[in-house]
């Protein structure tokens, strides 16, 4: 994996007075983020996911436009250039990005916002974004984690190889999360994911700044 130094094209100039709740949920490859967080968009219809734009070839089933954008090498480098992306990182050997007009758009919106990506596009929000969560989803095991990624049959070896170096990579930067929520019983993960998306939602800022009233009436 290879972290840009920096990206030039990152600037959001609507950050400040957000007031809605995002998170980004990092995890190695197959602990089971895109499981949980399509649960927790259906548990939680106000949630909306950051749709990322790869390079990465699309796996049985996966859908152009639903699960990525996904996009040619080329093009994906004239956009990043375009500054299209608020995030980018190469992850076993592919890029992904996080587009910056749909986050701004959100932003603007109030919505509450979740993505799923890697760690280094992870440190590049924080660094941009302060107010997001940052949860880390840790596999039981690592055996539990090779065992998920061959369970789920859809890459090859040497797919599965690549990804499982790169968990003990991934897993270095756990420290850096706001949150960890360790994913051994599906449905307890999802309550914690829950949990942390309502304590986000509890914020101090967010909640006077929507209950002006209410502070008037407190004398705060
Ligand atoms: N708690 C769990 N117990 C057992 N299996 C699980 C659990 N959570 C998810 N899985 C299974 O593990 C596999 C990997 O899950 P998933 O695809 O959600 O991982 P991921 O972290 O999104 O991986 P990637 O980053 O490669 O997309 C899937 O087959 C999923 O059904
Ligand atoms: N920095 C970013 N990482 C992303 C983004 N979208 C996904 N990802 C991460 O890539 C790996 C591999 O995903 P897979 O779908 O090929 O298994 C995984 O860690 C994702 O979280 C993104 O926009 N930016």
């Amino acid at each position: 994996m290879t972290a840009p130094k920096h990206n030039p094209h990152s600037n959001l100039a609507i950050a400040p007075d957000y007031q809605g709740s995002m998170l980004m949920i990092v995890a190695p490859s197959g602990a089971g983020k895109s499981s949980l967080v399509n649960a927790l968009l259906q548990a939680d219809p106000a949630l909306c996911l950051s749709l990322s734009s790869t390079t990465r070839t699309p796996r049985p089933g996966e859908l152009d436009g639903k699960d990525y954008r996904f996009v040619s090498k080329e093009v994906f480098i004239a956009e990043r250039d375009q500054g299209h992306f608020l995030e980018y990182a190469e992850v076993h050997g592919n890029f992904y990005g996080t587009s910056r007009i749909w986050i701004e758009a959100q932003m603007k919106m109030g919505r509450d916002v979740v993505l799923e990506i890697d760690w280094q596009g992870a440190e590049q929000i924080q660094k941009i974004i302060p107010e997001v969560q940052w949860i880390f989803i840790f596999p039981p095991s690592l055996e539990a984690l090779e065992e998920r990624l061959r369970k789920r049959a859809q890459d090859d070896e040497a797919t599965i190889q690549k990804r499982l170096a790169a968990a003990h990579i991934e897993l270095q930067h756990a420290h850096e999360a706001d949150f960890v929520v360790i994913n051994d019983h599906f449905d307890q993960a999802l309550e914690d994911l829950k949990h942390i998306l309502a304590a986000s939602r509890l914020r101090s800022g967010p909640v006077m700044a929507c209950n002006p009233a209410l502070l008037r009436r407190l004398g705060v």
